[in-house]
């Protein structure tokens, strides 16, 4: 599923933001990445949606080498994704459902099954009844729904979810990162990156990984105290 070895990332301004690692990651686990402000969590994201490329080492993610630009494999590969970002990306002025339709418009999918996929989607994540109404009135804990919901209406076998915790106080962080997991299965990974360290002994188990100053430090240990 994804497969770093010896892999860094240095920006073009000469910021090493990640440090060589090696990472293996099998389908279907949930893993937690944590560590303070600037120590590489988005970068690594970045390497695993080929947003960014690996400056040096190997990098596989779905199968698809990313250490190079091929950027036909690249889209293709990033169809099989569901990203959260951060700023959520939301199209102002669009309803709720008009935002998940617009994150499947180049999947291949039928009319019907994007209107289905969309509409359970906004169920599972709760906001069945704001599905109309424009994501300009949200509040930030629903805009943060409407991102995870149109990432997963794709059907993505890997999700990746950047800081979707964000300034959410404890129990709406602990809302989605529950809800996020929720949709880990045999065959969807789920990789989420999150200040809240302290959250973790009550979220499904996973994978927990620190980063500190762009080193991903090892060993992981299991993490997570809900059966
Ligand atoms: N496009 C860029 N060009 C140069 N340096 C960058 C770029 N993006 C990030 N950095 C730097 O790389 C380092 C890691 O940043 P990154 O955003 O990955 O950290 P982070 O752990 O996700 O931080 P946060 O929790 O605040 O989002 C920081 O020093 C940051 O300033």
């Amino acid at each position: 599923m994804i497969r770093a070895v010896d892999a860094s990332l240095i920006y073009r301004d000469g910021t090493q933001a990640l440090k060589p690692f090696n990472l293996m990651v099998e389908k279907g686990e949930t893993l937690y990445i944590t560590g303070p402000s600037g120590s590489g969590k988005t970068s690594l994201l970045k390497l695993l949606m080929g947003i960014e490329f690996a400056s040096t080492g190997t990098l596989e993610v779905l199968g698809q080498s990313m250490t190079h630009r091929e950027e036909g494999a690249i889209r293709a590969m990033r169809k099989r994704i569901g990203p959260v970002f951060q700023d959520f990306r939301l199209m102002e002025g669009r309803s709720v459902y008009e935002n998940v339709v617009l994150g499947m418009r180049f999947l291949d999918l039928s009319a019907a099954d994007m209107k289905r996929q969309a509409e359970e989607s906004i169920l599972r994540v709760g906001l069945e009844h704001k599905g109309r109404q424009s994501v300009d009135n949200l509040s930030w804990g629903e805009c943060q729904r409407v991102t995870i919901a149109r990432a997963v209406a794709r059907r993505p076998e890997l999700i990746i979810a950047d800081e979707p915790t964000g300034n959410l106080d404890q129990d709406n962080a602990l809302q989605i990162l529950r809800l996020l997991t929720s949709f880990g299965d045999a065959n969807t990974t789920v990789v989420i990156t999150t200040h809240a360290t302290h959250l973790l002994s009550m979220v499904p188990a996973g994978r927990h990984l620190a980063m500190a100053s762009g080193h991903l430090l090892q060993p992981s240990k299991e993490r997570g105290g809900r059966p």
